[in-house]
């Protein structure tokens, strides 16, 4: 079939295979370019399909020759129905790797369940025996805890008060005031179960427990802090009260390894263009300041290329691993540098629909989210016909 990009709201109702695939395979050859890292060899990546997952997945098969298994939640294909992005992108990443004689299977299910958890170790038991590095980069806006049965939503508000102010409706440009009211108790509890430190934990405890973590065993969880700009609807509101767990769960995961050796962080990362991000009031618009200030500085960044740092300039240097005063490793050190940040702050008070496309990157805004859903990729034909029902070759039965 003729695949086109079909939007509605906030999201892509269609995802183009070769498209991904072209995209995957750059961030192959990216890691590559960059050389060997003297990293871990049996890698676990929960939500391993999009974003900073998969570049994790990447940046650990093609720098370290990684044996990795994936976990995420995507939906296959149909006759005439594409599949979501990220079942295209893990199918073009298994093929690849396989191909190049690397060991990748995959589970497809809710990560947040006990069943899905169990399916993952007992392939860890049954093909590896243990595992040397767990990424953690679920982002999802629900979650049911498996010992309650509740299922809890996360919101996107501010705390205290009423947030307001400038954000960009990225398909159509236009800038606009946007006002969210506070969020309340429940609500900041329900982000903060999605969202926080509770089933990373659960995870490393059930892997643990089932004797598959190998000795010195490292876990690495995402989070993001950001600009003074969008801190009231970020990093002070219902994500941040999450992301605040998250961190707080690394120092209890650590104790937890401390017989084996290991060590859990959480690495900040730059705000990129994903799925995720792309729902977040006024992240698009700073965003766009970001990217073009990134740009024109020289020093802009993907998800590869922040991953491909963290390992090779963080996590696997054979020296001690650097991080902040709260324990954080920091690969959002490029954007928090008081120029962009002073340049971005500039910007930011100028942003209105007229101006926009010129002081900010919308451009680069646009492109990088049809980039998600493999369209706009540059070397793919797409007058031509594809096949969408794309098979993954490591997929583990249910
Ligand atoms: N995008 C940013 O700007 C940014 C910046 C810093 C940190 N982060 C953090 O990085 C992490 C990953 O975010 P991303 O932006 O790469 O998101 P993303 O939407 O690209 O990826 C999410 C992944 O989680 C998987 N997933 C979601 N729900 C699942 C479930 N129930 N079971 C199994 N898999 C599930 C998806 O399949 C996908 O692989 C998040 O913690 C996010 O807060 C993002």
């Amino acid at each position: 079939m003729i695949i086109e990009p079909r939007m509605r709201g906030f999201i892509c109702l269609t995802a183009h295979p070769d498209g991904a695939a072209q995209n995957v395979k750059n961030q192959i050859e990216y890691v590559k370019s960059k050389g060997a890292i003297n990293g871990p060899k049996r890698v676990l990546v929960i939500g391993a399909s999009t974003g900073f997952g998969l570049a994790s997945r990447i940046t650990a098969a093609y720098g370290s020759g990684a044996s990795t298994i994936g976990v995420y939640f995507e939906k296959e294909p149909k006759e005439g129905k594409t599949a979501s992005p990220g079942w295209y992108n893990t199918a073009a990443f298994e093929k690849q790797a396989i191909a190049d004689g690397l060991y990748a299977k995959s589970i497809n299910g809710d990560a947040f369940s006990n069943e899905v958890k169990q399916q993952t170790i007992d392939l860890i038991k049954a093909d590896w025996g243990q595992v040397d590095l767990i990424i953690y980069s679920l982002a999802s806006p629900v979650r049911t805890n498996p010992k309650t049965g509740v299922t809890h939503r996360s919101t996107l508000k501010p705390i205290g008060g009423t947030f307001s102010d400038k954000t960009v409706d990225f398909h159509t440009g236009i800038v606009s005031e946007v006002s969210i009211e506070p969020a309340n108790e429940e609500e900041i509890e329900n982000t903060i179960a999605v969202m926080g430190g509770e089933d990373w934990e659960m995870w490393i405890d059930d892997l643990k427990a089932a004797g598959a973590l190998a000795e010195g065993a490292t876990t690495v969880a995402y989070s993001y802090i950001g600009p003074k700009v969008t801190e009231a609807v970020y990093r002070k509101g219902t994500i941040g009260r999450a992301k605040d767990h998250l961190e707080a769960t690394a120092f209890t995961i650590t104790d937890k390894l401390a017989d084996l050796k290991g060590k859990a962080y959480v690495s900040v990362n730059k705000a990129l263009v994903t799925q995720a991000s792309s729902a977040i009031p006024v992240i698009p618009l700073y965003i766009s300041f970001l990217y073009k200030t990134m740009k024109e500085m020289g020093i802009h960044e993907g998800c590869i290329e922040q991953i491909q740092r963290l390992f090779n300039e963080r996590l696997y240097t054979g020296g001690d691993v650097l991080v902040d005063e709260k324990g954080r490793i920091r690969i959002d050190d490029w954007e928090m540098r008081d120029d962009v940040q002073a340049k971005v702050a500039e910007l930011w008070k100028t942003a209105d629909t007229e101006t926009l496309p010129a002081t900010g990157d919308l451009a680069g805004y646009k492109h990088d989210f049809l980039n998600l859903f493999g369209f706009d990729v540059a070397g793919v034909d797409y007058q031509a016909e594809a096949n969408e029902m794309v098979e993954i070759p490591g997929l583990q039965k249910a």
